[in-house]
């Protein structure tokens, strides 16, 4: 993500001044990574099938799952994404991000498919990637993992390089094409558009891998046709952004990342309030999803289809609200206490899983807690990402946001093999994946929460103080930059 601006066209109106060329080249994009967020999640509602048809217990599920951020964050590709993304520019990045995720989205099935079980890199995986369970085994791999959940890790982590840099990559792509006019709206739709993914994968995988004869990779093996047609997606956006560049709309590079920069952005008190809230906060939900089916199978004894249709819900209510909020913070600010009540909801949700579900088995009190924490999961981002323009110098903003990203990148690495211990240390002797209790485990979701809620109070006082402006609405800071602009043209005449 970055502000960069766009240098006007000389030539007359350019594409993106037209609305249904910026809107077309939004849907390209926002297609690719509805396609990725799909993918980032198709195996989560197939826990229980996993576990029946490839032997992976929550720890292995957990290793996995946690493997997609793992390249990011111990080789520190995020960083070097921004880099690529900083000297190529989108189209090339774009396309590029799109090609990663097919070839690790391609390994990742190929893991889970019954011909790999009986090949010779099945063998060779199972005598291999043995690692121990030690402090310093960073790697998602460990003694006894199966081999398929190994093979799958290494492919997720590929994955993983490829979604995050397309996630900079589009952010940056919306900049360029929206810079100026709708530009809250179409983050906030492209946020939207992503979570209906999840929605989708939620109801879809189940029902996909159900067809008779069941089969865990099916699902997977859609996934990854649709991670091709969303390479599609952006080579297609490419052209479009050709013929941009080519009526002299080109994107003003930012400064390239620099590690000078990261000392200035680190010594920045505000920095850390926003990149601790950031992945405490987003550790709660992604990770969460992770787990949820399962949790929601049993707690309320349901099947992972009727699971799925129950957790729809969430990702679908945060994409119906996203963009209305994103257009209040445009409209009427309130920044931070958006954050802190987004924290508060998600706190209250994850303690109702924990206690409150598995004493009723209540479907309307599940139902009541998904659509809150839907609602939560639109608060925070909707505020969090349109406010760091706000505390970081602009200059710094593309760097801010890689480091923001990497340091989330971390929770959502750690979280799901944290949640996979905690689950089977609280369930000891427990291997029916039915009759998991996860009650410790949405405790240490709910403590995230807690931690999220104090840095928000922390980021509310220090803005108080320091007036960052959280509170204020965007479009103060807009009409300011055009009053700039209108000086700045008229010194020029
Ligand atoms: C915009 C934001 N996206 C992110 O935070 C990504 N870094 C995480 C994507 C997780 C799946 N790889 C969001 O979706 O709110």
């Amino acid at each position: 993500m970055t502000t960069s601006n766009i240098k006007a066209n000389p030539l007359g109106a350019a594409l993106c001044e037209k609305k249904w060329a910026r809107w077309t080249a939004l849907a390209l994009l926002a297609s690719a990574m509805f396609f990725a967020y799909i993918f980032v999640d198709i195996l989560s509602p197939l826990q229980e099938l996993l576990q029946e048809q490839r032997g992976w217990d929550p720890v292995a599920y957990g290793h996995f799952a946690g493997s997609e951020p793992f390249l990011n964050v111990f080789v520190f590709f995020l960083i070097f994404a921004g880099i690529i993304l900083d000297k190529m520019g989108v189209r090339f990045t774009a396309v590029l991000s799109g090609a990663v995720m097919v070839a690790g989205g391609s390994l990742n099935y190929y893991a889970v498919t019954q011909g790999f079980q009986d090949s010779a890199v099945a063998v060779f995986l199972t005598e291999n990637l043995n690692l121990p369970s030690a402090w310093w085994n960073v790697t998602p791999f460990y003694a006894g993992m199966p081999a398929s959940a190994k093979l799958a890790a290494i492919g997720f982590m590929i994955f993983g390089c490829g979604a995050e840099m397309a996630g900079i990559t589009v952010s940056r792509g919306i900049v360029k094409w929206f810079k100026g006019k709708e530009m809250a709206l179409a983050m906030g739709v492209e946020m939207a558009i992503a979570r209906v993914g999840v929605a989708v994968v939620v109801v879809g995988a189940p029902v996909i891998a159900s067809i008779v004869p069941v089969e865990v990779s099916r699902p997977v093996a859609y996934a990854v046709l649709l991670l091709i047609i969303g390479l599609i997606c952006f080579i297609t956006y490419g052209f479009m952004d050709k013929k941009l560049d080519s009526q002299g709309v080109q994107e003003e590079k930012d400064d390239p990342f620099r590690v000078r920069d990261i000392g200035k952005i680190l010594r920045l008190p505000i920095f850390w309030l926003v990149a601790l809230l950031c992945v405490l906060y987003y550790s709660a939900i992604f990770p969460f999803q992770k787990y949820a089916i399962n949790m929601l199978q049993c707690n309320l004894q349901f099947s992972a289809k009727d699971a799925g249709l129950v957790f729809f819900i969430f990702p679908l209510g945060a994409a119906a609200v996203t963009p209305f909020l994103g257009h209040y913070l445009d409209k009427y600010g309130k920044g931070a206490t958006m954050l802190i009540f987004g924290a508060v909801l998600m706190i209250l949700c994850h303690l109702t899983f924990a206690f409150i579900v598995p004493a009723t088995q209540s479907v309307i009190v599940t139902l009541t807690a998904v659509v809150v924490l839907g609602i939560s999961f639109a608060l925070v981002p909707a505020a969090l990402w349109p406010s760091v323009p706000k505390l970081i110098d602009e200059k710094l903003i593309g760097s801010a946001y890689a480091l923001i990203f990497w340091i989330q990148n971390i929770g959502l690495y750690a979280f799901p093999m944290i949640i996979g211990s905690v689950l089977v240390a609280s369930n000891p002797g427990v291997t029916d994946p039915m009759k998991y209790n996860y009650t410790v485990p949405m405790c240490v979701f709910a403590s995230c929460g807690v931690a999220a809620l104090l840095l928000g109070f922390a980021l509310k006082a220090l803005d108080a103080k320091k007036g960052y402006g959280l509170e204020k609405p965007n479009h103060v800071a807009d009409d300011a930059e055009k009053e700039l602009i209108g000086a700045a043209e008229s010194m020029e005449e």
